[in-house]
């Protein structure tokens, strides 16, 4: 039987599932790949750490270019993290040596995506990365493979388990922010810097390859607009409830006439639609193909068995000798693409404002939205505590991004709004 002999950089929380999982299930994959996988090489940090599997037998490298560089090793996983630095030379290297690569990090694929499918097509070799997007969910093989036959309209998703879990906790157990999150670490979900994970840079990631594989252009985190969830408040959370919505932390791409639209942002999303039962540490991925039409993808985005899953599987397909562009098309003839400005985006909006409860406030108020030509859907104001603050909630019919915050620019000026009025886009799937 052929044996695949495989280096794996980094052994944090992806590194030692992914050890795990090919060691539990070797005869089946020794079944349906003809082939054993072996694990000869790891490199990490910390040689003394305490980690949950057995190293015994296996080379130890500090640096893990060098263990890319290691004759014995035929593949490498780069399991590390981060879009530059170690993780990156030691993708490019494994590459230019002619070694395929099958990585989980899509800061660095977001980022340098192009440049490295280039250098895996030059050396013939593959550069795998499903566990870079939606952790256990085969998202990739789906619109790369699965879908190949579509123009794709659009793709929506909830594309960080982490922030999720945030919402989905702060809505079912009124916890807040900080402790959900410290639980979301614990658990293995975030990303070493957590802030990628609140502050939507992670999810945009994401989209951006995801973005690449709908459109055939190259990966664009620079045009893609970037909001977290770091303002979504419990009141928020209350408050869609009530107006039929769910919060969540959702990621849109989808070819318009200006351009590619990428954006990345809290979204209120009616609560009976299948998106908005994606709770906890699951994402789910709405892929809308001309012939196919709406493909629900759904599962768990993070944490050490989603995440081996993946990258096992990308394994199995080296081992079968699977060939696929990385992004789905030759790198050299991946698109640039017109970027669609936020400014032109068309949707519906929740506002909520913090004002004086005195009369006129919201003659004030409607006089504004009324001189920008936004018209109001729904209204809530139900408290009264005359001279203190309270919220004012609307939602708006259909206009543009330019027009509302041109509107929320001049109604944070009134005397009468206490403090920087809460934007949260309405998504219509
Ligand atoms: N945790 C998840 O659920 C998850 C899911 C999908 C993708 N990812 C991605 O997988 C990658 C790894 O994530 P993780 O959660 O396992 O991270 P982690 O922090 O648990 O582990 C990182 C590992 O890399 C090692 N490392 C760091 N710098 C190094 C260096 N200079 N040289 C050698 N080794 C080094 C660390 O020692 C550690 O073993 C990241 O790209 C992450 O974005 C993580
Ligand atoms: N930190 C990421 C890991 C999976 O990519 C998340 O929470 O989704
Ligand atoms: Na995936």
């Amino acid at each position: 039987m052929g044996k695949l002999r495989i280096g794996i950089a980094g052994l944090g929380t992806v590194g030692c599932g992914t050890l795990a999982l090919i060691e539990r299930n070797r005869a089946l994959i020794e079944q349906r790949t003809g082939q054993t996988l072996e694990v000869v090489a790891v490199c990490a940090r910390d040689r003394a750490r305490t980690r949950p599997v057995d190293l015994a037998g296996m080379r130890w490298f500090d640096d893990p270019k060098a263990l890319a560089a290691d004759p014995g090793v035929d593949v490498v996983c780069e399991l590390i993290g981060g879009s530059e630095g170690p993780a990156l030379e030691t993708v490019r290297e494994a590459l230019r040596l002619g070694k395929p690569v099958v990585t989980a990090n899509k800061a660095m694929l977001a980022h340098h995506g192009a440049e490295l499918a280039r250098l895996a097509e030059q050396a013939g070799v593959q550069l795998a990365w499903e566990a870079a997007v939606a952790g256990g969910i085969p998202i990739v093989k789906s619109l790369r493979e699965g879908l190949a036959a579509n123009r794709i309209r659009r793709v929506n998703g909830i594309l960080n388990g982490t922030s999720n879990y945030i919402l989905t906790s702060m809505r079912e157990t009124g916890r807040d922010f900080e402790t959900v999150l410290a639980e979301a670490q614990a658990l293995g979900y975030a990303e070493a810097d957590p802030s990628f994970d609140v502050d939507g840079i992670d999810a945009a990631h994401k989209l951006a390859l995801l973005a690449s594989l709908a459109f055939g252009g190259r990966p664009r985190f620079d045009a893609i607009h970037v909001e977290g969830i770091r303002h979504v408040a419990a009141i928020d959370i209350a408050f869609a409830e009530e107006l039929g919505y769910r919060i969540k932390l959702l990621g849109t791409a989808r070819m318009t006439p200006e351009g590619l639209e990428q954006r990345l942002h809290p979204c209120m999303v009616a609560k009976d639609a299948p998106i908005a039962q994606v709770n906890g540490v699951f994402n789910g991925v709405v892929v809308e193909g001309e012939d196919v039409d709406a493909v629900l993808h759904e599962g768990r985005g993070a944490g050490a068995g989603p995440t081996a899953s993946a990258v096992v599987a990308d394994l199995v397909d080296i081992a079968r000798g699977t060939r696929v562009p990385t992004l789905g098309v030759p790198a050299e003839r991946l698109a640039d693409h017109p970027i669609a400005p936020m400014a032109a985006h068309e949707g519906s909006y929740y506002i909520r404002l913090m004002v004086v409860d005195r009369s006129g406030v919201m003659a004030d108020i409607s006089a504004v939205l009324r001189d920008h030509d936004v018209s109001i859907e729904a209204l809530i104001q139900r408290s009264r505590n005359p001279g203190q603050a309270v919220p004012i909630v609307l939602t708006s019919h259909e206009t543009t991004e330019a027009r509302m915050t041109a509107a929320l620019a001049r109604i944070a000026e009134l005397e009468v709004v206490l403090e920087q009025p809460r934007m949260i886009r309405i998504e219509r799937l």
